[in-house]
């Protein structure tokens, strides 16, 4: 589903990522850990065709996300770090505006099953201002799936979240996973969510990729670790 050869984006002099090769495949729930600086904002900018590689190719779905960037938009929902919407609509309003923003056809059906499979319905009516920040999570959401994308991103979901938040966010990416067959991609340093939610990781460090592999085999390689915590800083650490 997605494939990164190389990898690279650099700041003027500073190195943001550096030959990053990556795959995650097509049904996969993929968490890209690192502490904070790693890289991962930038990976997933590049990845959501919102900044340019400097060096490198990535594609999704087979297509190269520079040279076929209008196709790949297409695929791809995004839910970044901070998410922007209207605080004076309501969910719906809000939903109908992305929708036809996007161009999406027959929207109304559209926005009914998707806050009946995010559990929203109850609430669909209510103005965003009023809402608690899981719930304007799960409208993010909403709207990066608007138009169904085969791969969905996610940049810190879980941040800023109270634990029943960040469970009802597990579940839906959980639920949209198994039932629409979306392919996630997650940025997190939220280790105990990963090992929850997640079948693949990858580690990345001061731009550079550590580790990636499914999450079983990356647990069979360390047998001593009891926590995924205690692999990842073996892995840090191991490879400074
Ligand atoms: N536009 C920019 N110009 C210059 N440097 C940048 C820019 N964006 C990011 N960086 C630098 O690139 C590095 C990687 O940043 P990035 O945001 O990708 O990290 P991150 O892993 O997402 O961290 P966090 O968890 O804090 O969001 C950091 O050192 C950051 O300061």
């Amino acid at each position: 589903m997605l494939v990164t050869e190389n990898l690279g984006k650099k700041y003027d002099d500073f190195t943001a990522v550096e030959n990053l090769s990556l795959e995650v495949k097509e049904g996969s729930i993929f968490g890209f850990l690192g502490h904070n600086g790693a890289g991962k904002t930038t990976t997933i900018s590049m990845l959501t065709t919102l900044i340019l590689p400097t060096s490198g190719k990535a594609y999704i779905g087979g297509c190269d996300v520079v040279k076929d960037n209008l196709k790949v938009r297409n695929m791809l929902g995004y839910l970044p770090e901070n998410v922007s919407l209207y605080g004076d609509l309501t969910a719906v309003e809000n939903l109908r505006f992305f929708g036809r923003l996007s161009g999406i056809r027959d929207i109304e059906p559209r926005i009914e099953e998707i806050l009946e499979l995010l559990d929203f319905t109850e609430w669909k009516n209510k103005k965003i201002k009023t809402y608690s920040k899981g719930m304007r999570q799960r409208i993010g959401i909403a709207q990066a799936i608007l138009h169904k994308p085969k791969i969905l991103f996610l940049d810190e979901p879980t941040s800023g979240l109270d634990p029943q938040g960040t469970k009802a966010m597990r579940d839906i990416l959980s639920k949209l996973n198994t039932e629409w067959g979306t392919t996630i991609f997650m940025n997190t340093h939220l280790l105990s969510e990963v090992t929850k939610l997640c079948t693949d990781i990858g580690i990345i460090s001061n731009g550079r990729l550590l580790a990636a592999d499914s999450l079983k085999n990356i647990e069979k390689e360390f047998p001593g670790e009891k926590s995924l915590e205690e692999i990842y800083f073996k892995i840090e650490g191991a490879k400074k």
